[in-house]
């Protein structure tokens, strides 16, 4: 019976061409610690579609940046997402919980509803720029301390500078950025992921790996960080419970307990101990969504800056014009400022920092150009490949922030190809605070500083690392411009 169903179903479709694999490992042992590496020379090999196992797990990877957008906007059958159940917050509730994992009408609902609340409390607004501009100007202070002297930790000195916007509209509190519990917090999570990649990310493509053997695997180390995070934002979330006012809804956390207190109806994505547990996850997302993949664009940006020649000076020529080095850049000053938005655009294309997109779940049986993509398929979106293809970039190994701008120079061009957020129904829901961020922190910065690499320090080495492409330690001097 097996067999004659899928003849029936693949007889009139395409066939999905792809690498082979061996049993119950399928083709992880080629992917190597750099994934995206391998993606890209299959894609050369195979087109702009393949097919790949990963474990047990049918995946197909889309090289076409036209056919990413298709598949991720135009059928909710593409919209899912697999439970990794290793990283959920609450692994035994019966659907995944929170944003990035969940699916379906709960997602949608969810996803309205943060959107609504996060637009309210002023996300994209100047209140959410002077919360940003407050982190930034405390992370300048931080560097004046330095004195010239070498800096070798950047991202570390950006992760919760990073969050704290956010955090104030989610949980009216803000982070000290060298708080020690969180900044521990944030570095186990990190390790954990990065020692995942070491492992080939067994554990996320074979579960039961994670079971037989949980210290080699990295499942019980990873368990406890998520376990970590877990009573810290249940904390957050009993704290508020404690200090309730319906009428002093002060953030996120308050408008999302007086919603659950409003819904009496049992089937509702707000009734009861799921929609709180819901709560946690979701915030638990916003925290590890945002810290990392922020921080990490910084950090990469001040890296090209100083080690591209000539980048630096035409950046802080056009942040002097704008400024008259008189007053901090804000975000109204960016339609002014071409040279730095396309700078900002080639450090999103050049680090590429999530290199296979996040991964959508076919719900249900559905042909995409003529090919049959089955239920339960993994969909990965090849962003390293569409950012570096030479036909669509001419030169994609150069870093070069010309390439969006117009031939004068004077007027930046948005490229459709470039697509760090990813595209369509999931997009990131951080995007414009992430874009307005990297904005902020990167011109007052170099609005302050010049900034060199540390001759006295060994040179950088160059291959990124990492589950989110980040860049190896590198250390710099930073001098106040006069
Ligand atoms: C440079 C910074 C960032 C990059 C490159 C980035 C990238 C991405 C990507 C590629 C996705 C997958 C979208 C999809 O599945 O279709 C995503 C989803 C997401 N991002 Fe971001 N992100 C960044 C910053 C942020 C920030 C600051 C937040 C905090 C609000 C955030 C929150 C999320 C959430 C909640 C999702 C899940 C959306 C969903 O599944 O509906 N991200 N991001």
């Amino acid at each position: 019976f097996w067999v004659l169903n899928t003849a029936s179903k693949t007889q009139t479709y395409k066939r999905i061409p792809g690498p082979t694999g061996v049993p119950f490992l399928g083709n992880i042992l080629q992917l190597g610690k750099q994934m995206h590496i391998q993606f890209c020379k299959w894609s050369k090999q195979y087109g702009d579609i393949y097919e790949v196992k990963l474990g047990t797990q049918r995946a197909v990877v889309i090289s076409n940046p036209k056919w990413v957008k298709e598949i991720f906007s135009t059928d909710t059958a593409f919209s899912g997402r697999s439970r990794i159940q290793c990283f959920e917050m609450y692994p035994d509730t019966p659907f995944a919980l929170g944003i990035v994992s969940s699916e379906g009408e709960f997602w949608e609902t969810h996803r309205r509803f943060l959107l609504r609340q996060l637009r309210d409390f002023g996300f994209g607004k100047s209140y959410m720029e002077q919360l940003v501009l407050e982190e930034v100007q405390e992370v300048i202070e931080r560097f004046r301390k330095t004195k010239g002297k070498s800096v070798s930790d950047l991202k570390s000195v950006f992760v919760l500078a990073v969050i704290n916007s956010l955090w104030t509209i989610l949980t009216s509190k803000r982070f000290q950025h060298d708080d020690p519990k969180l900044n521990t917090l944030v570095e186990n999570l990190h390790k954990v992921l990065f020692d995942l990649v070491e492992t080939g990310g067994m554990i996320m493509f074979i579960p039961w790996i994670g079971r037989i053997l949980p210290e080699w695997s990295g499942y019980n180390k990873l368990r406890k960080v998520v376990e970590d995070n877990r009573s810290f934002l249940e904390e957050a979330v009993k704290e508020h419970k404690d200090a309730f006012q319906e009428h002093n809804l002060r953030d996120f956390i308050d408008v999302y307990l007086n919603e659950m207190n409003k819904t009496v109806d049992t089937t509702s994505p707000f009734y009861g101990e799921t929609a709180e547990q819901h709560l946690v996850a979701a915030l638990g997302d916003m925290f590890g969504a945002g810290t990392d993949t922020t921080s990490t664009t910084l950090t990469w940006g001040i890296l090209y800056i100083i080690k591209f020649p000539g980048v630096q000076s035409k950046f802080q020529q056009e942040i002097d014009l704008v400024t008259a080095n008189s007053r901090n850049v804000s975000v109204n000053d960016r339609s002014s400022m071409p040279y730095t938005s396309a700078l900002i655009e080639e450090i999103l294309r050049y680090s590429s920092i999530v290199p296979g997109g996040v991964q959508h779940r076919a719900t249900e049986d559905k042909v995409f150009k003529g090919y049959l993509i089955q239920k339960d398929t993994w969909i990965f979106p090849n962003l390293y490949h569409i950012h570096y293809n030479p036909e669509i970039w001419g030169d994609p190994e150069a870093f070069r922030p010309e390439r969006f701008l117009s031939e004068d120079g004077k007027v930046f061009k948005k490229n459709e190809n470039l697509m760090p957020f990813q595209t369509g129904r999931r997009q990131c829901v951080g995007e414009s605070l992430a874009r307005d961020t990297v904005f902020l922190f990167l011109t007052n910065i170099f609005r302050t500083f010049t900034i060199h690499f540390d001759s006295n320090a060994p040179k950088p080495p160059v291959d990124p690392m990492g589950l989110i492409l980040s860049p190896q330690p590198f250390s710099v001097v930073m001098n106040e411009r006069s």
